[in-house]
């Protein structure tokens, strides 16, 4: 929240970051199917309480220990399954309409990705095991009960053996980089989209529908990263998959407005060993020094024309 403040320009909030909640859901009587999330909440409130700043007068602020336990009461009152999303909003919403200095409220919350365990083709009825990437979401609700609602997959390491090649960039007197058009693809997605739905009453009311979102977006991501099963798709540049990903989200999704791509290039060195007499280890495609750093850093947004990130 902005404010002139003897003459200069005054900006400020608070919250609660990192609040870890887990809620089981269990069927009737405690039989049967159980499920269960574990989220990582992070609360940001703007609300008038320059008095706290500037008069050692704590009268407007709504503590960050009372956010906290605002999580637990929320989730509790809970008793159906819902997604991150839809808590996210459900706690905004809260913060904005019971404290009337509060403004708006931004929630962000990290989904632990804990999965149902198979074992012989069976799915456990109360069993998890843990995976890999994330699922997140940001919802920023007004008063008014306007929103800017966005959601990601962070952390999804995928990687291709074959398919993929870098040719036709600068070459200059510091290039040392062949061309090639046999390659490993490696990389780790972040992606964000922002959500269409710019007020909480236009938010579908479908029960676990961006948990179904969530799920279909992934697809697409590792679909068009991969291509088909057996003839794959040949990746030009990291620049290239990323812009056809991004592309194939738009164009599929019409509740998505903007997508949002971080896709690190993660490169596998060809190894090369020789003396100045003989060859070692001479690269055929086949073995490869696998690193972390340095790594090559590409990003880019993709918007509908009326829609920015
Ligand atoms: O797909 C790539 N994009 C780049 O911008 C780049 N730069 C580089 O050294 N290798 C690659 N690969």
């Amino acid at each position: 929240m902005a404010k002139e403040l003897d003459g200069f320009h005054f900006e400020q909030n608070h919250g609660k970051a990192r609040v870890r909640v887990a809620r089981v859901w269990r069927a009737d009587g405690g039989g049967g199917d159980q499920s269960m999330v574990e989220w990582s909440v992070d609360i940001i409130l703007f609300s008038d309480c320059i008095n706290a700043y500037v008069r050692d007068d704590n009268s407007d602020i709504v503590a960050t220990d009372t956010m906290k336990n605002t999580v637990y009461v929320k989730a509790k009152e809970c008793s159906q399954q819902l997604s991150a999303e839809e808590f996210a909003i459900l706690l905004a919403k809260h913060f904005t309409a019971f404290y009337p200095q509060v403004t708006s409220a931004v929630v962000k919350i990290v989904e632990k990705p804990w999965e149902r365990v198979n074992l012989n083709g069976q799915p456990h009825e109360h069993g998890f095991k843990l995976g890999n990437e994330k699922h997140t979401t940001e919802a920023v609700v007004k008063k008014s009960g306007g929103l800017q609602l966005t959601s990601g997959i962070a952390g999804l390491s995928v990687l291709k053996t074959t398919q993929s090649g870098f040719e036709g960039f600068v070459r200059d007197k510091y290039t040392a980089l062949p061309e090639t058009r046999e390659r490993m693809l490696a990389t780790e997605v972040t992606a964000i989209w922002r959500y269409t739905y710019d007020s909480i009453s236009s938010v579908p009311q479908k029960p676990l529908y961006f948990n179904e979102r969530y799920l279909d977006v992934k697809n697409v991501v590792l679909s068009t990263f991969f291509g088909p099963p057996k003839e794959g798709v040949y990746s030009a540049s990291v620049q290239s998959t990323l812009f056809q990903i991004e592309k194939a989200l738009l164009l599929r999704f019409p509740d998505i407005s903007s997508v949002r791509l971080k896709m690190p290039n993660i490169h596998f060195l060809p190894v090369n060993i020789s003396t100045k007499d003989n060859t070692i280890v001479k690269f055929n495609d086949d073995v490869y020094l696998p690193t972390d750093e340095p790594h090559g850093s590409i990003e880019a947004t993709l918007s509908r024309f009326w829609a920015r990130m």
